[in-house]
């Protein structure tokens, strides 16, 4: 990892065997995971590091709103504030957390934790979300843990696991069942995926990567494409054949929390 994010509060820990993950406390952003030897996420060599915007790659945090989904700015604030660190009791877990405060009460009049447990496992990066309505009145969120993994080469890499599925083409805007093996990379792609339960694999030139989720009913795959990427100022010229976002996600059936209920997502990243 490259000094760039040095300032924005830095959490690292390590295994014998080497692997290793960094979180930030700005935004709860798991920027780097090394694990076998290489970085399995993709972070942009572009990536605004300036604790104010959004981090390109990584595992951003959507919450309390998926994408445009509502009247928030894109993706939820919680991707943009600065999250605390609580002390784990477990030496390859970092646990953080994010509440209300009076500028996310200003636009989104609700009490709420967010727990962050990302933990480092010597082959497997497990990250989990928590969400407790602290408040006295029920409401819903959509949100997402939005991957962005690192591959060799997109138009040589396929997402396996979505087959049969009922798919959210957002690009069409159009409702199908995924006949498809695999989704079609030579293209843009950003559909949203229904009822999730098995594991999905993304295999490439040199890995295979299996990606689990419980808690989250979606699986949202992303890539922009060429001509949409270069467009995006913090996507580095041709990087966009460097990675594929599988983002574990509620996008479909918001969660409703009662006042003093919890709910759980979780994805876990697997190399073999
Ligand atoms: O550029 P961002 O705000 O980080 O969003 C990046 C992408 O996130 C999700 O995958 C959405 O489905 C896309 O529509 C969006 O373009």
């Amino acid at each position: 990892m490259d000094s760039r994010f040095d300032h924005l509060g830095l959490l690292v820990r390590e295994l014998a065997d080497g692997s290793r993950v960094v979180v930030s406390r700005f935004g709860g952003h798991v920027l780097s995971w090394f694990a076998g030897g290489r970085e399995r996420l993709y972070l942009s060599r572009n990536a605004i590091a300036d604790g104010c915007q959004p981090i390109r790659g990584g595992v951003p945090v959507c919450f309390p709103q998926f994408s445009s989904r509502g009247t928030l700015a894109k993706h939820g604030f919680a991707r943009t504030r600065v999250w605390s660190e609580v002390p784990s009791a477990a030496a390859d877990t970092i646990h953080l957390r994010l509440v209300e405060d009076a500028e996310s009460l200003r636009l989104w009049p609700r009490h709420f934790a967010l727990d962050l447990h990302v933990r480092l496992h010597p082959q497997a990066l497990d990250v989990e979300l928590a969400v407790c309505n602290t408040g006295g009145d029920p409401w819903s969120v959509t949100g997402a843990l939005h991957t962005y993994i690192r591959i060799e080469d997109l138009h040589a890499t396929r997402l396996l696991g979505l087959e049969g599925l009922r798919v959210e083409d957002m690009l069409c805007r159009t409702f199908t069942t995924s006949l498809r093996d695999s989704p079609d990379l030579s293209h843009p792609i950003d559909s949203v995926y229904h009822d999730v339960t098995g594991p999905l694999e993304l295999r490439d030139l040199r890995q295979c990567v299996r990606i689990e989720q419980s808690g989250f009913a979606d699986a949202v795959v992303w890539n922009p494409g060429e001509v949409a990427a270069a467009r995006i100022a913090d996507i580095g010229p041709g990087e966009e054949r460097e990675f594929l976002c599988v983002e574990a996600a509620q996008v479909q059936s918001p969660v409703l929390l009662e006042a003093g209920q919890s709910w759980l997502g979780r994805q876990v990243l697997r190399i073999s």
